[in-house]
């Protein structure tokens, strides 16, 4: 059996179109340097509705994998993420199982979303050996849709991006429990609604306590307000219960405050329209639906 393959249009171009806008709105810093990503735990968390495409994705992907290489029911989901690298990322030879804890990977699979040579330059993904041991390394282009996948071991690299974006759906995969993503996800879904729809707080939460959520909210001319109390921080929510009330400021300010500010002179307006709060009840059934708000940003 192959130990890698190379395939094409395993998702339509539409999926791989709603798939990037899902990485453009949720990717965040960290992966590595130059490179923005979304696993899958940050899409349950930030926009679970997403995790419909993304799930429909992933198993195209994995059963793809699976027949391509002969493993036909072998390979669970370790890892699902949105990784988008910019211009400057690149990453030299290695192989995907290269650390203690990242043994129980068995097989990786890259879904490209955007096109080498029209939506970014270099990026180029490298087998270190040609196949079969050839001499040279073996090149991958991205296309929409076109998958690589290879066992964990394999060396390989991708060579710089130049420009433009690369944006891919990554996959590792394990053959042990444990390490399949799935209990933890179910675990995330099965939990209380803060887990489920909050942002990871290093995303909203300043050091002073400013709340960059309800900063982002005033700026769109909206303040919250709870039991006629107006809320600086998220967490001032008791679980549970859902009579909050959005109070309208009126037309949001062009002028861009800092969040502090900008949160008190929300509090400052909405004491004012109390009024307005029956009518606009309801306006966001859950207020933590916020993370919409914030993921436009
Ligand atoms: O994006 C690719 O083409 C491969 C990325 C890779 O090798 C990795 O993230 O380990
Ligand atoms: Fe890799």
């Amino acid at each position: 059996m192959p130990s890698r393959a190379v395939l094409e249009g395993v998702l339509s171009l539409q999926a791989c179109e709603e798939l990037l806008l899902l990485a453009r709105s949720l990717a965040v810093v960290g992966y590595r340097e130059g490179v923005c990503s979304a696993t899958i735990f940050e899409v349950a968390a930030a926009l679970p509705s997403a995790l419909i495409p993304l799930v429909a994705a992933r198993e195209a992907v994995r059963a793809a994998v699976e027949e391509a290489l002969g493993l036909e029911l072998g390979l669970m989901v370790e890892f699902t993420g949105l990784i988008c690298w910019r211009p400057g990322s690149r990453i030299g030879w290695h192989h995907d199982a290269n650390r203690p804890y990242l043994r129980q990977r068995t097989h990786s699979a890259v879904c490209y979303l955007q096109r080498a040579g029209s939506d970014f330059g270099g990026g180029t993904f490298q087998f270190q050996l040609g196949s079969c041991g050839a001499e040279g390394p073996q090149d991958v282009l991205a296309a929409p849709g076109r998958v690589v996948a290879y066992d964990a071991q394999e060396e390989h690299g991708v060579t710089p991006v130049e420009w433009g974006e690369r944006c891919a759906l990554t996959l590792w995969f394990t053959d042990v429990l444990e390490h399949c993503e799935d209990s933890r996800l179910l675990a995330v879904l099965a939990g209380a609604p803060q887990h489920l729809l909050g942002l990871p707080s290093s995303m909203w939460l300043l050091e002073d306590g400013t709340d960059l959520q309800l900063c982002r909210l005033a700026m769109t001319g909206f303040a919250l307000v709870h039991s006629g109390t107006l809320l600086h921080n998220a967490e001032a929510v008791p679980d549970g219960q859902e009579q909050q009330h959005l109070s309208s400021q009126g037309q949001a300010s062009s002028e861009l405050l800092p969040p502090g500010e900008l949160a008190a002179a929300a509090a400052a307006e909405a004491h004012s329209q109390v009024a307005h709060q029956a009518a606009l009840d309801g306006l966001l059934p859950r207020w933590l639906q916020l993370g919409a708000l914030f993921a436009a940003d």
